[in-house]
């Protein structure tokens, strides 16, 4: 057994979860007026209702016992304070210095970061200022009506999501489109409607060496010159995000045009920085700052707000109890929000890269469950697809439900409709439909004998399925900036408990480095010999097919 599973905090919920086996979440609301009062909390405008839950408050007394057993708090306190606690990769974990709204330092290595991220937000602020008040021209004198970011991963996702999460503050830049994937298709179907006269590009990469973005920024300018044909073109229509200079110059890129961040930021952290350089030229700088603001305030929150009352200790624990406890593989986070359709995406690389390990800090394997395959989609689609299995199948799927009070676009009942499904679902999945209620609703409507026996258990809806909902007054940067941050913090808190690194990616190189062996092979004549038979095979149909 390893320390963690080893400890009395752990043990204690082994033992409490044993005796949680039978609980009823339906009989606990109705034995306790106050259930809801008891496990919800409000932040601004955001209501965090738990109560939908297998706990009780002993549940939550023993998860705040692990969390103290951990280190929470002193472990908040490090990464608050710069330390390297990315320790694969010896790197300080900052993101939150990126959205320090206060005047309070913050130092990695004794040195304080604030004024070089401030420099880069006053950057960011002149160009995004310039490009969408049409300042900024291209090479032909026209201004900017199309930017394309071009990255992948955490130089994609994040600007990707919050920029649909914010269309309704996009009106008056300029639109921006996303490639990522090196499927030539991806940059085929972006550019055929562009202008390259009037087309920004933003290429975004932490280490500037990311194979897919390289070439599809090739491309990219292979597209401009071919129409533009003057390679001094590039300057007004090329600009870049990274931390490696070198590379973005190597590229052709002028520095100049260069904006910068740091290796402390994770890429699946980076919207914050200039790789929300995309976001900026949509919504305007103002309103990036109040995500900023937004996420900052959820910050302080986690960082001061004792355990009990911490929304994303809260969150991590939760999940905690039902992936380590009741052996949950999955959690879902269903937005009812079509602004937000890209949000459970973006937390699939936000969760499964960084908790998705199999050895603690020291390098030893857990013996436990790490983090859950995250999924969703926003509701009420997903009412018409999976949620069949969420209501009726086998397995334990925690979910979180995601609604604003005030619709982004007010149409007639629209809305209110959506809105009672948000409050149907989380009721429909605690209550369930016992026996005896399906069997009076099949006798409401006309049914008995065996007509009615044999419909009877297709009809029954166990319940006792746990969920959280999470209400706010309307989806805008600021509430979408706290959301955000809020999720990020709880992955933070499940990497604490369970001691692994959520701040580096190994698992993405080996597959990397295959590529890169393969695609010669592709390119050379003749049978590839040199892997197993089910490889050689397929890269020979291939070669096959292609001849
Ligand atoms: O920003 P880049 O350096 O191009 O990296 C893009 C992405 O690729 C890597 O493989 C990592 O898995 C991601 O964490 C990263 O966000």
């Amino acid at each position: 057994m390893t320390e963690l599973t080893r400890s009395p905090a752990w043990q204690a919920l082994n033992a409490h979860y044993e005796a949680m086996r039978d609980f009823q979440m339906r009989e606990a609301f109705e034995a306790d007026p106050q259930r809801f009062e008891k496990f919800s909390l409000r932040l601004g405008d955001i209501l965090l209702d738990y109560s939908k839950n297998r706990i009780t408050e002993q549940t939550l007394k023993l998860l705040m016992d692990l969390a103290r057993e951990r280190g929470l708090p002193a472990w908040v306190e490090r990464m608050f304070a710069g330390e390297h606690i990315n320790v694969t990769e010896d790197r300080a974990v900052l993101h939150i210095a990126l959205r320090n709204r206060g005047n309070r330092p913050v130092e990695v290595d004794g040195e304080d970061v604030m004024p070089a991220v401030k420099a880069v937000l006053e950057r960011m602020r002149r160009f995004t200022d310039s490009v969408r008040g049409g300042d900024w021209r291209g090479h032909t004198g026209e201004p900017i009506r199309d930017v394309v970011n071009i990255g992948i991963g955490g130089s994609d996702l994040g600007p990707l999501m919050v920029t649909e999460a914010l269309k309704p503050w996009t009106r008056e830049g300029p639109q921006v489109h996303f490639v990522s994937n090196v499927d030539g298709s991806h940059i085929a179907e972006t550019l055929r409607p562009l202008r390259p006269e009037t087309t920004l590009f933003v290429i975004a990469s932490k280490t500037f060496t990311t194979q897919e973005t390289l070439t599809n920024a090739r491309t990219a300018r292979a597209w401009l010159l071919e129409q533009l044909s003057d390679e001094s073109a590039v300057a007004r229509h090329f600009v870049a995000v990274s931390t490696n200079a070198d590379k973005v110059a190597e590229f052709g890129i002028d520095t100049a045009h260069m904006f910068g961040f740091w290796d402390w930021v994770g890429g699946r952290y980076s919207l914050w920085s200039a790789i929300g350089l995309p976001i900026a030229l949509a919504i305007g700088m103002e309103r990036f700052e109040e995500l900023l603001d937004g996420a900052h305030a959820m910050d302080e929150h986690f960082r001061t707000a004792p355990l009990e009352t911490n929304l994303p200790v809260i969150l991590g624990l939760l999940g905690i109890w039902y992936i380590n406890f009741f052996g949950a593989e999955t959690h879902a986070i269903l937005p009812y929000d079509q602004y937000l359709h890209r949000f459970p995406a973006y937390f699939q690389q936000g969760d499964m890269e960084s908790n998705g390990k199999r050895v603690n800090r020291d390098g030893e394997p857990v013996d436990h469950a790490t983090g859950p395959v995250i999924w969703g989609e926003p509701g009420t689609n997903g009412q018409h697809a999976f949620y069949q299995l969420i209501h009726q199948g086998t397995r334990l799927i925690p979910a979180d439900f995601l609604a604003a009070a005030e619709p982004a676009n007010p149409l007639g009942a629209h809305h209110r409709i959506l809105l009672s499904n948000f409050f149907a679902q989380t009721e429909a999945l605690m209550c369930g439909r016992s026996e005896a209620e399906a069997r009076a609703e099949l006798e409401a409507q006309g049914l008995s004998g065996e007509a009615l026996e044999r419909l009877l258990p297709h009809k029954v809806f166990p319940g006792n399925r746990p969920t959280n909902s999470l209400l706010y007054r309307r989806l805008d940067p600021r509430t979408l900036g706290s959301l955000i941050a809020l999720y990020e913090h709880k992955i933070f808190v499940q990497g604490v408990v369970w001691n692994i690194n959520s701040f580096d990616q190994w698992g993405v190189e080996l597959g990397k480095q295959l590529a890169s062996a393969i695609l010669p092979e592709l390119e050379a004549d003749g049978a590839v010999t040199a892997h197993d038979a089910s490889t050689n095979g397929l890269i020979n149909y291939y070669k096959q097919l292609c001849s």
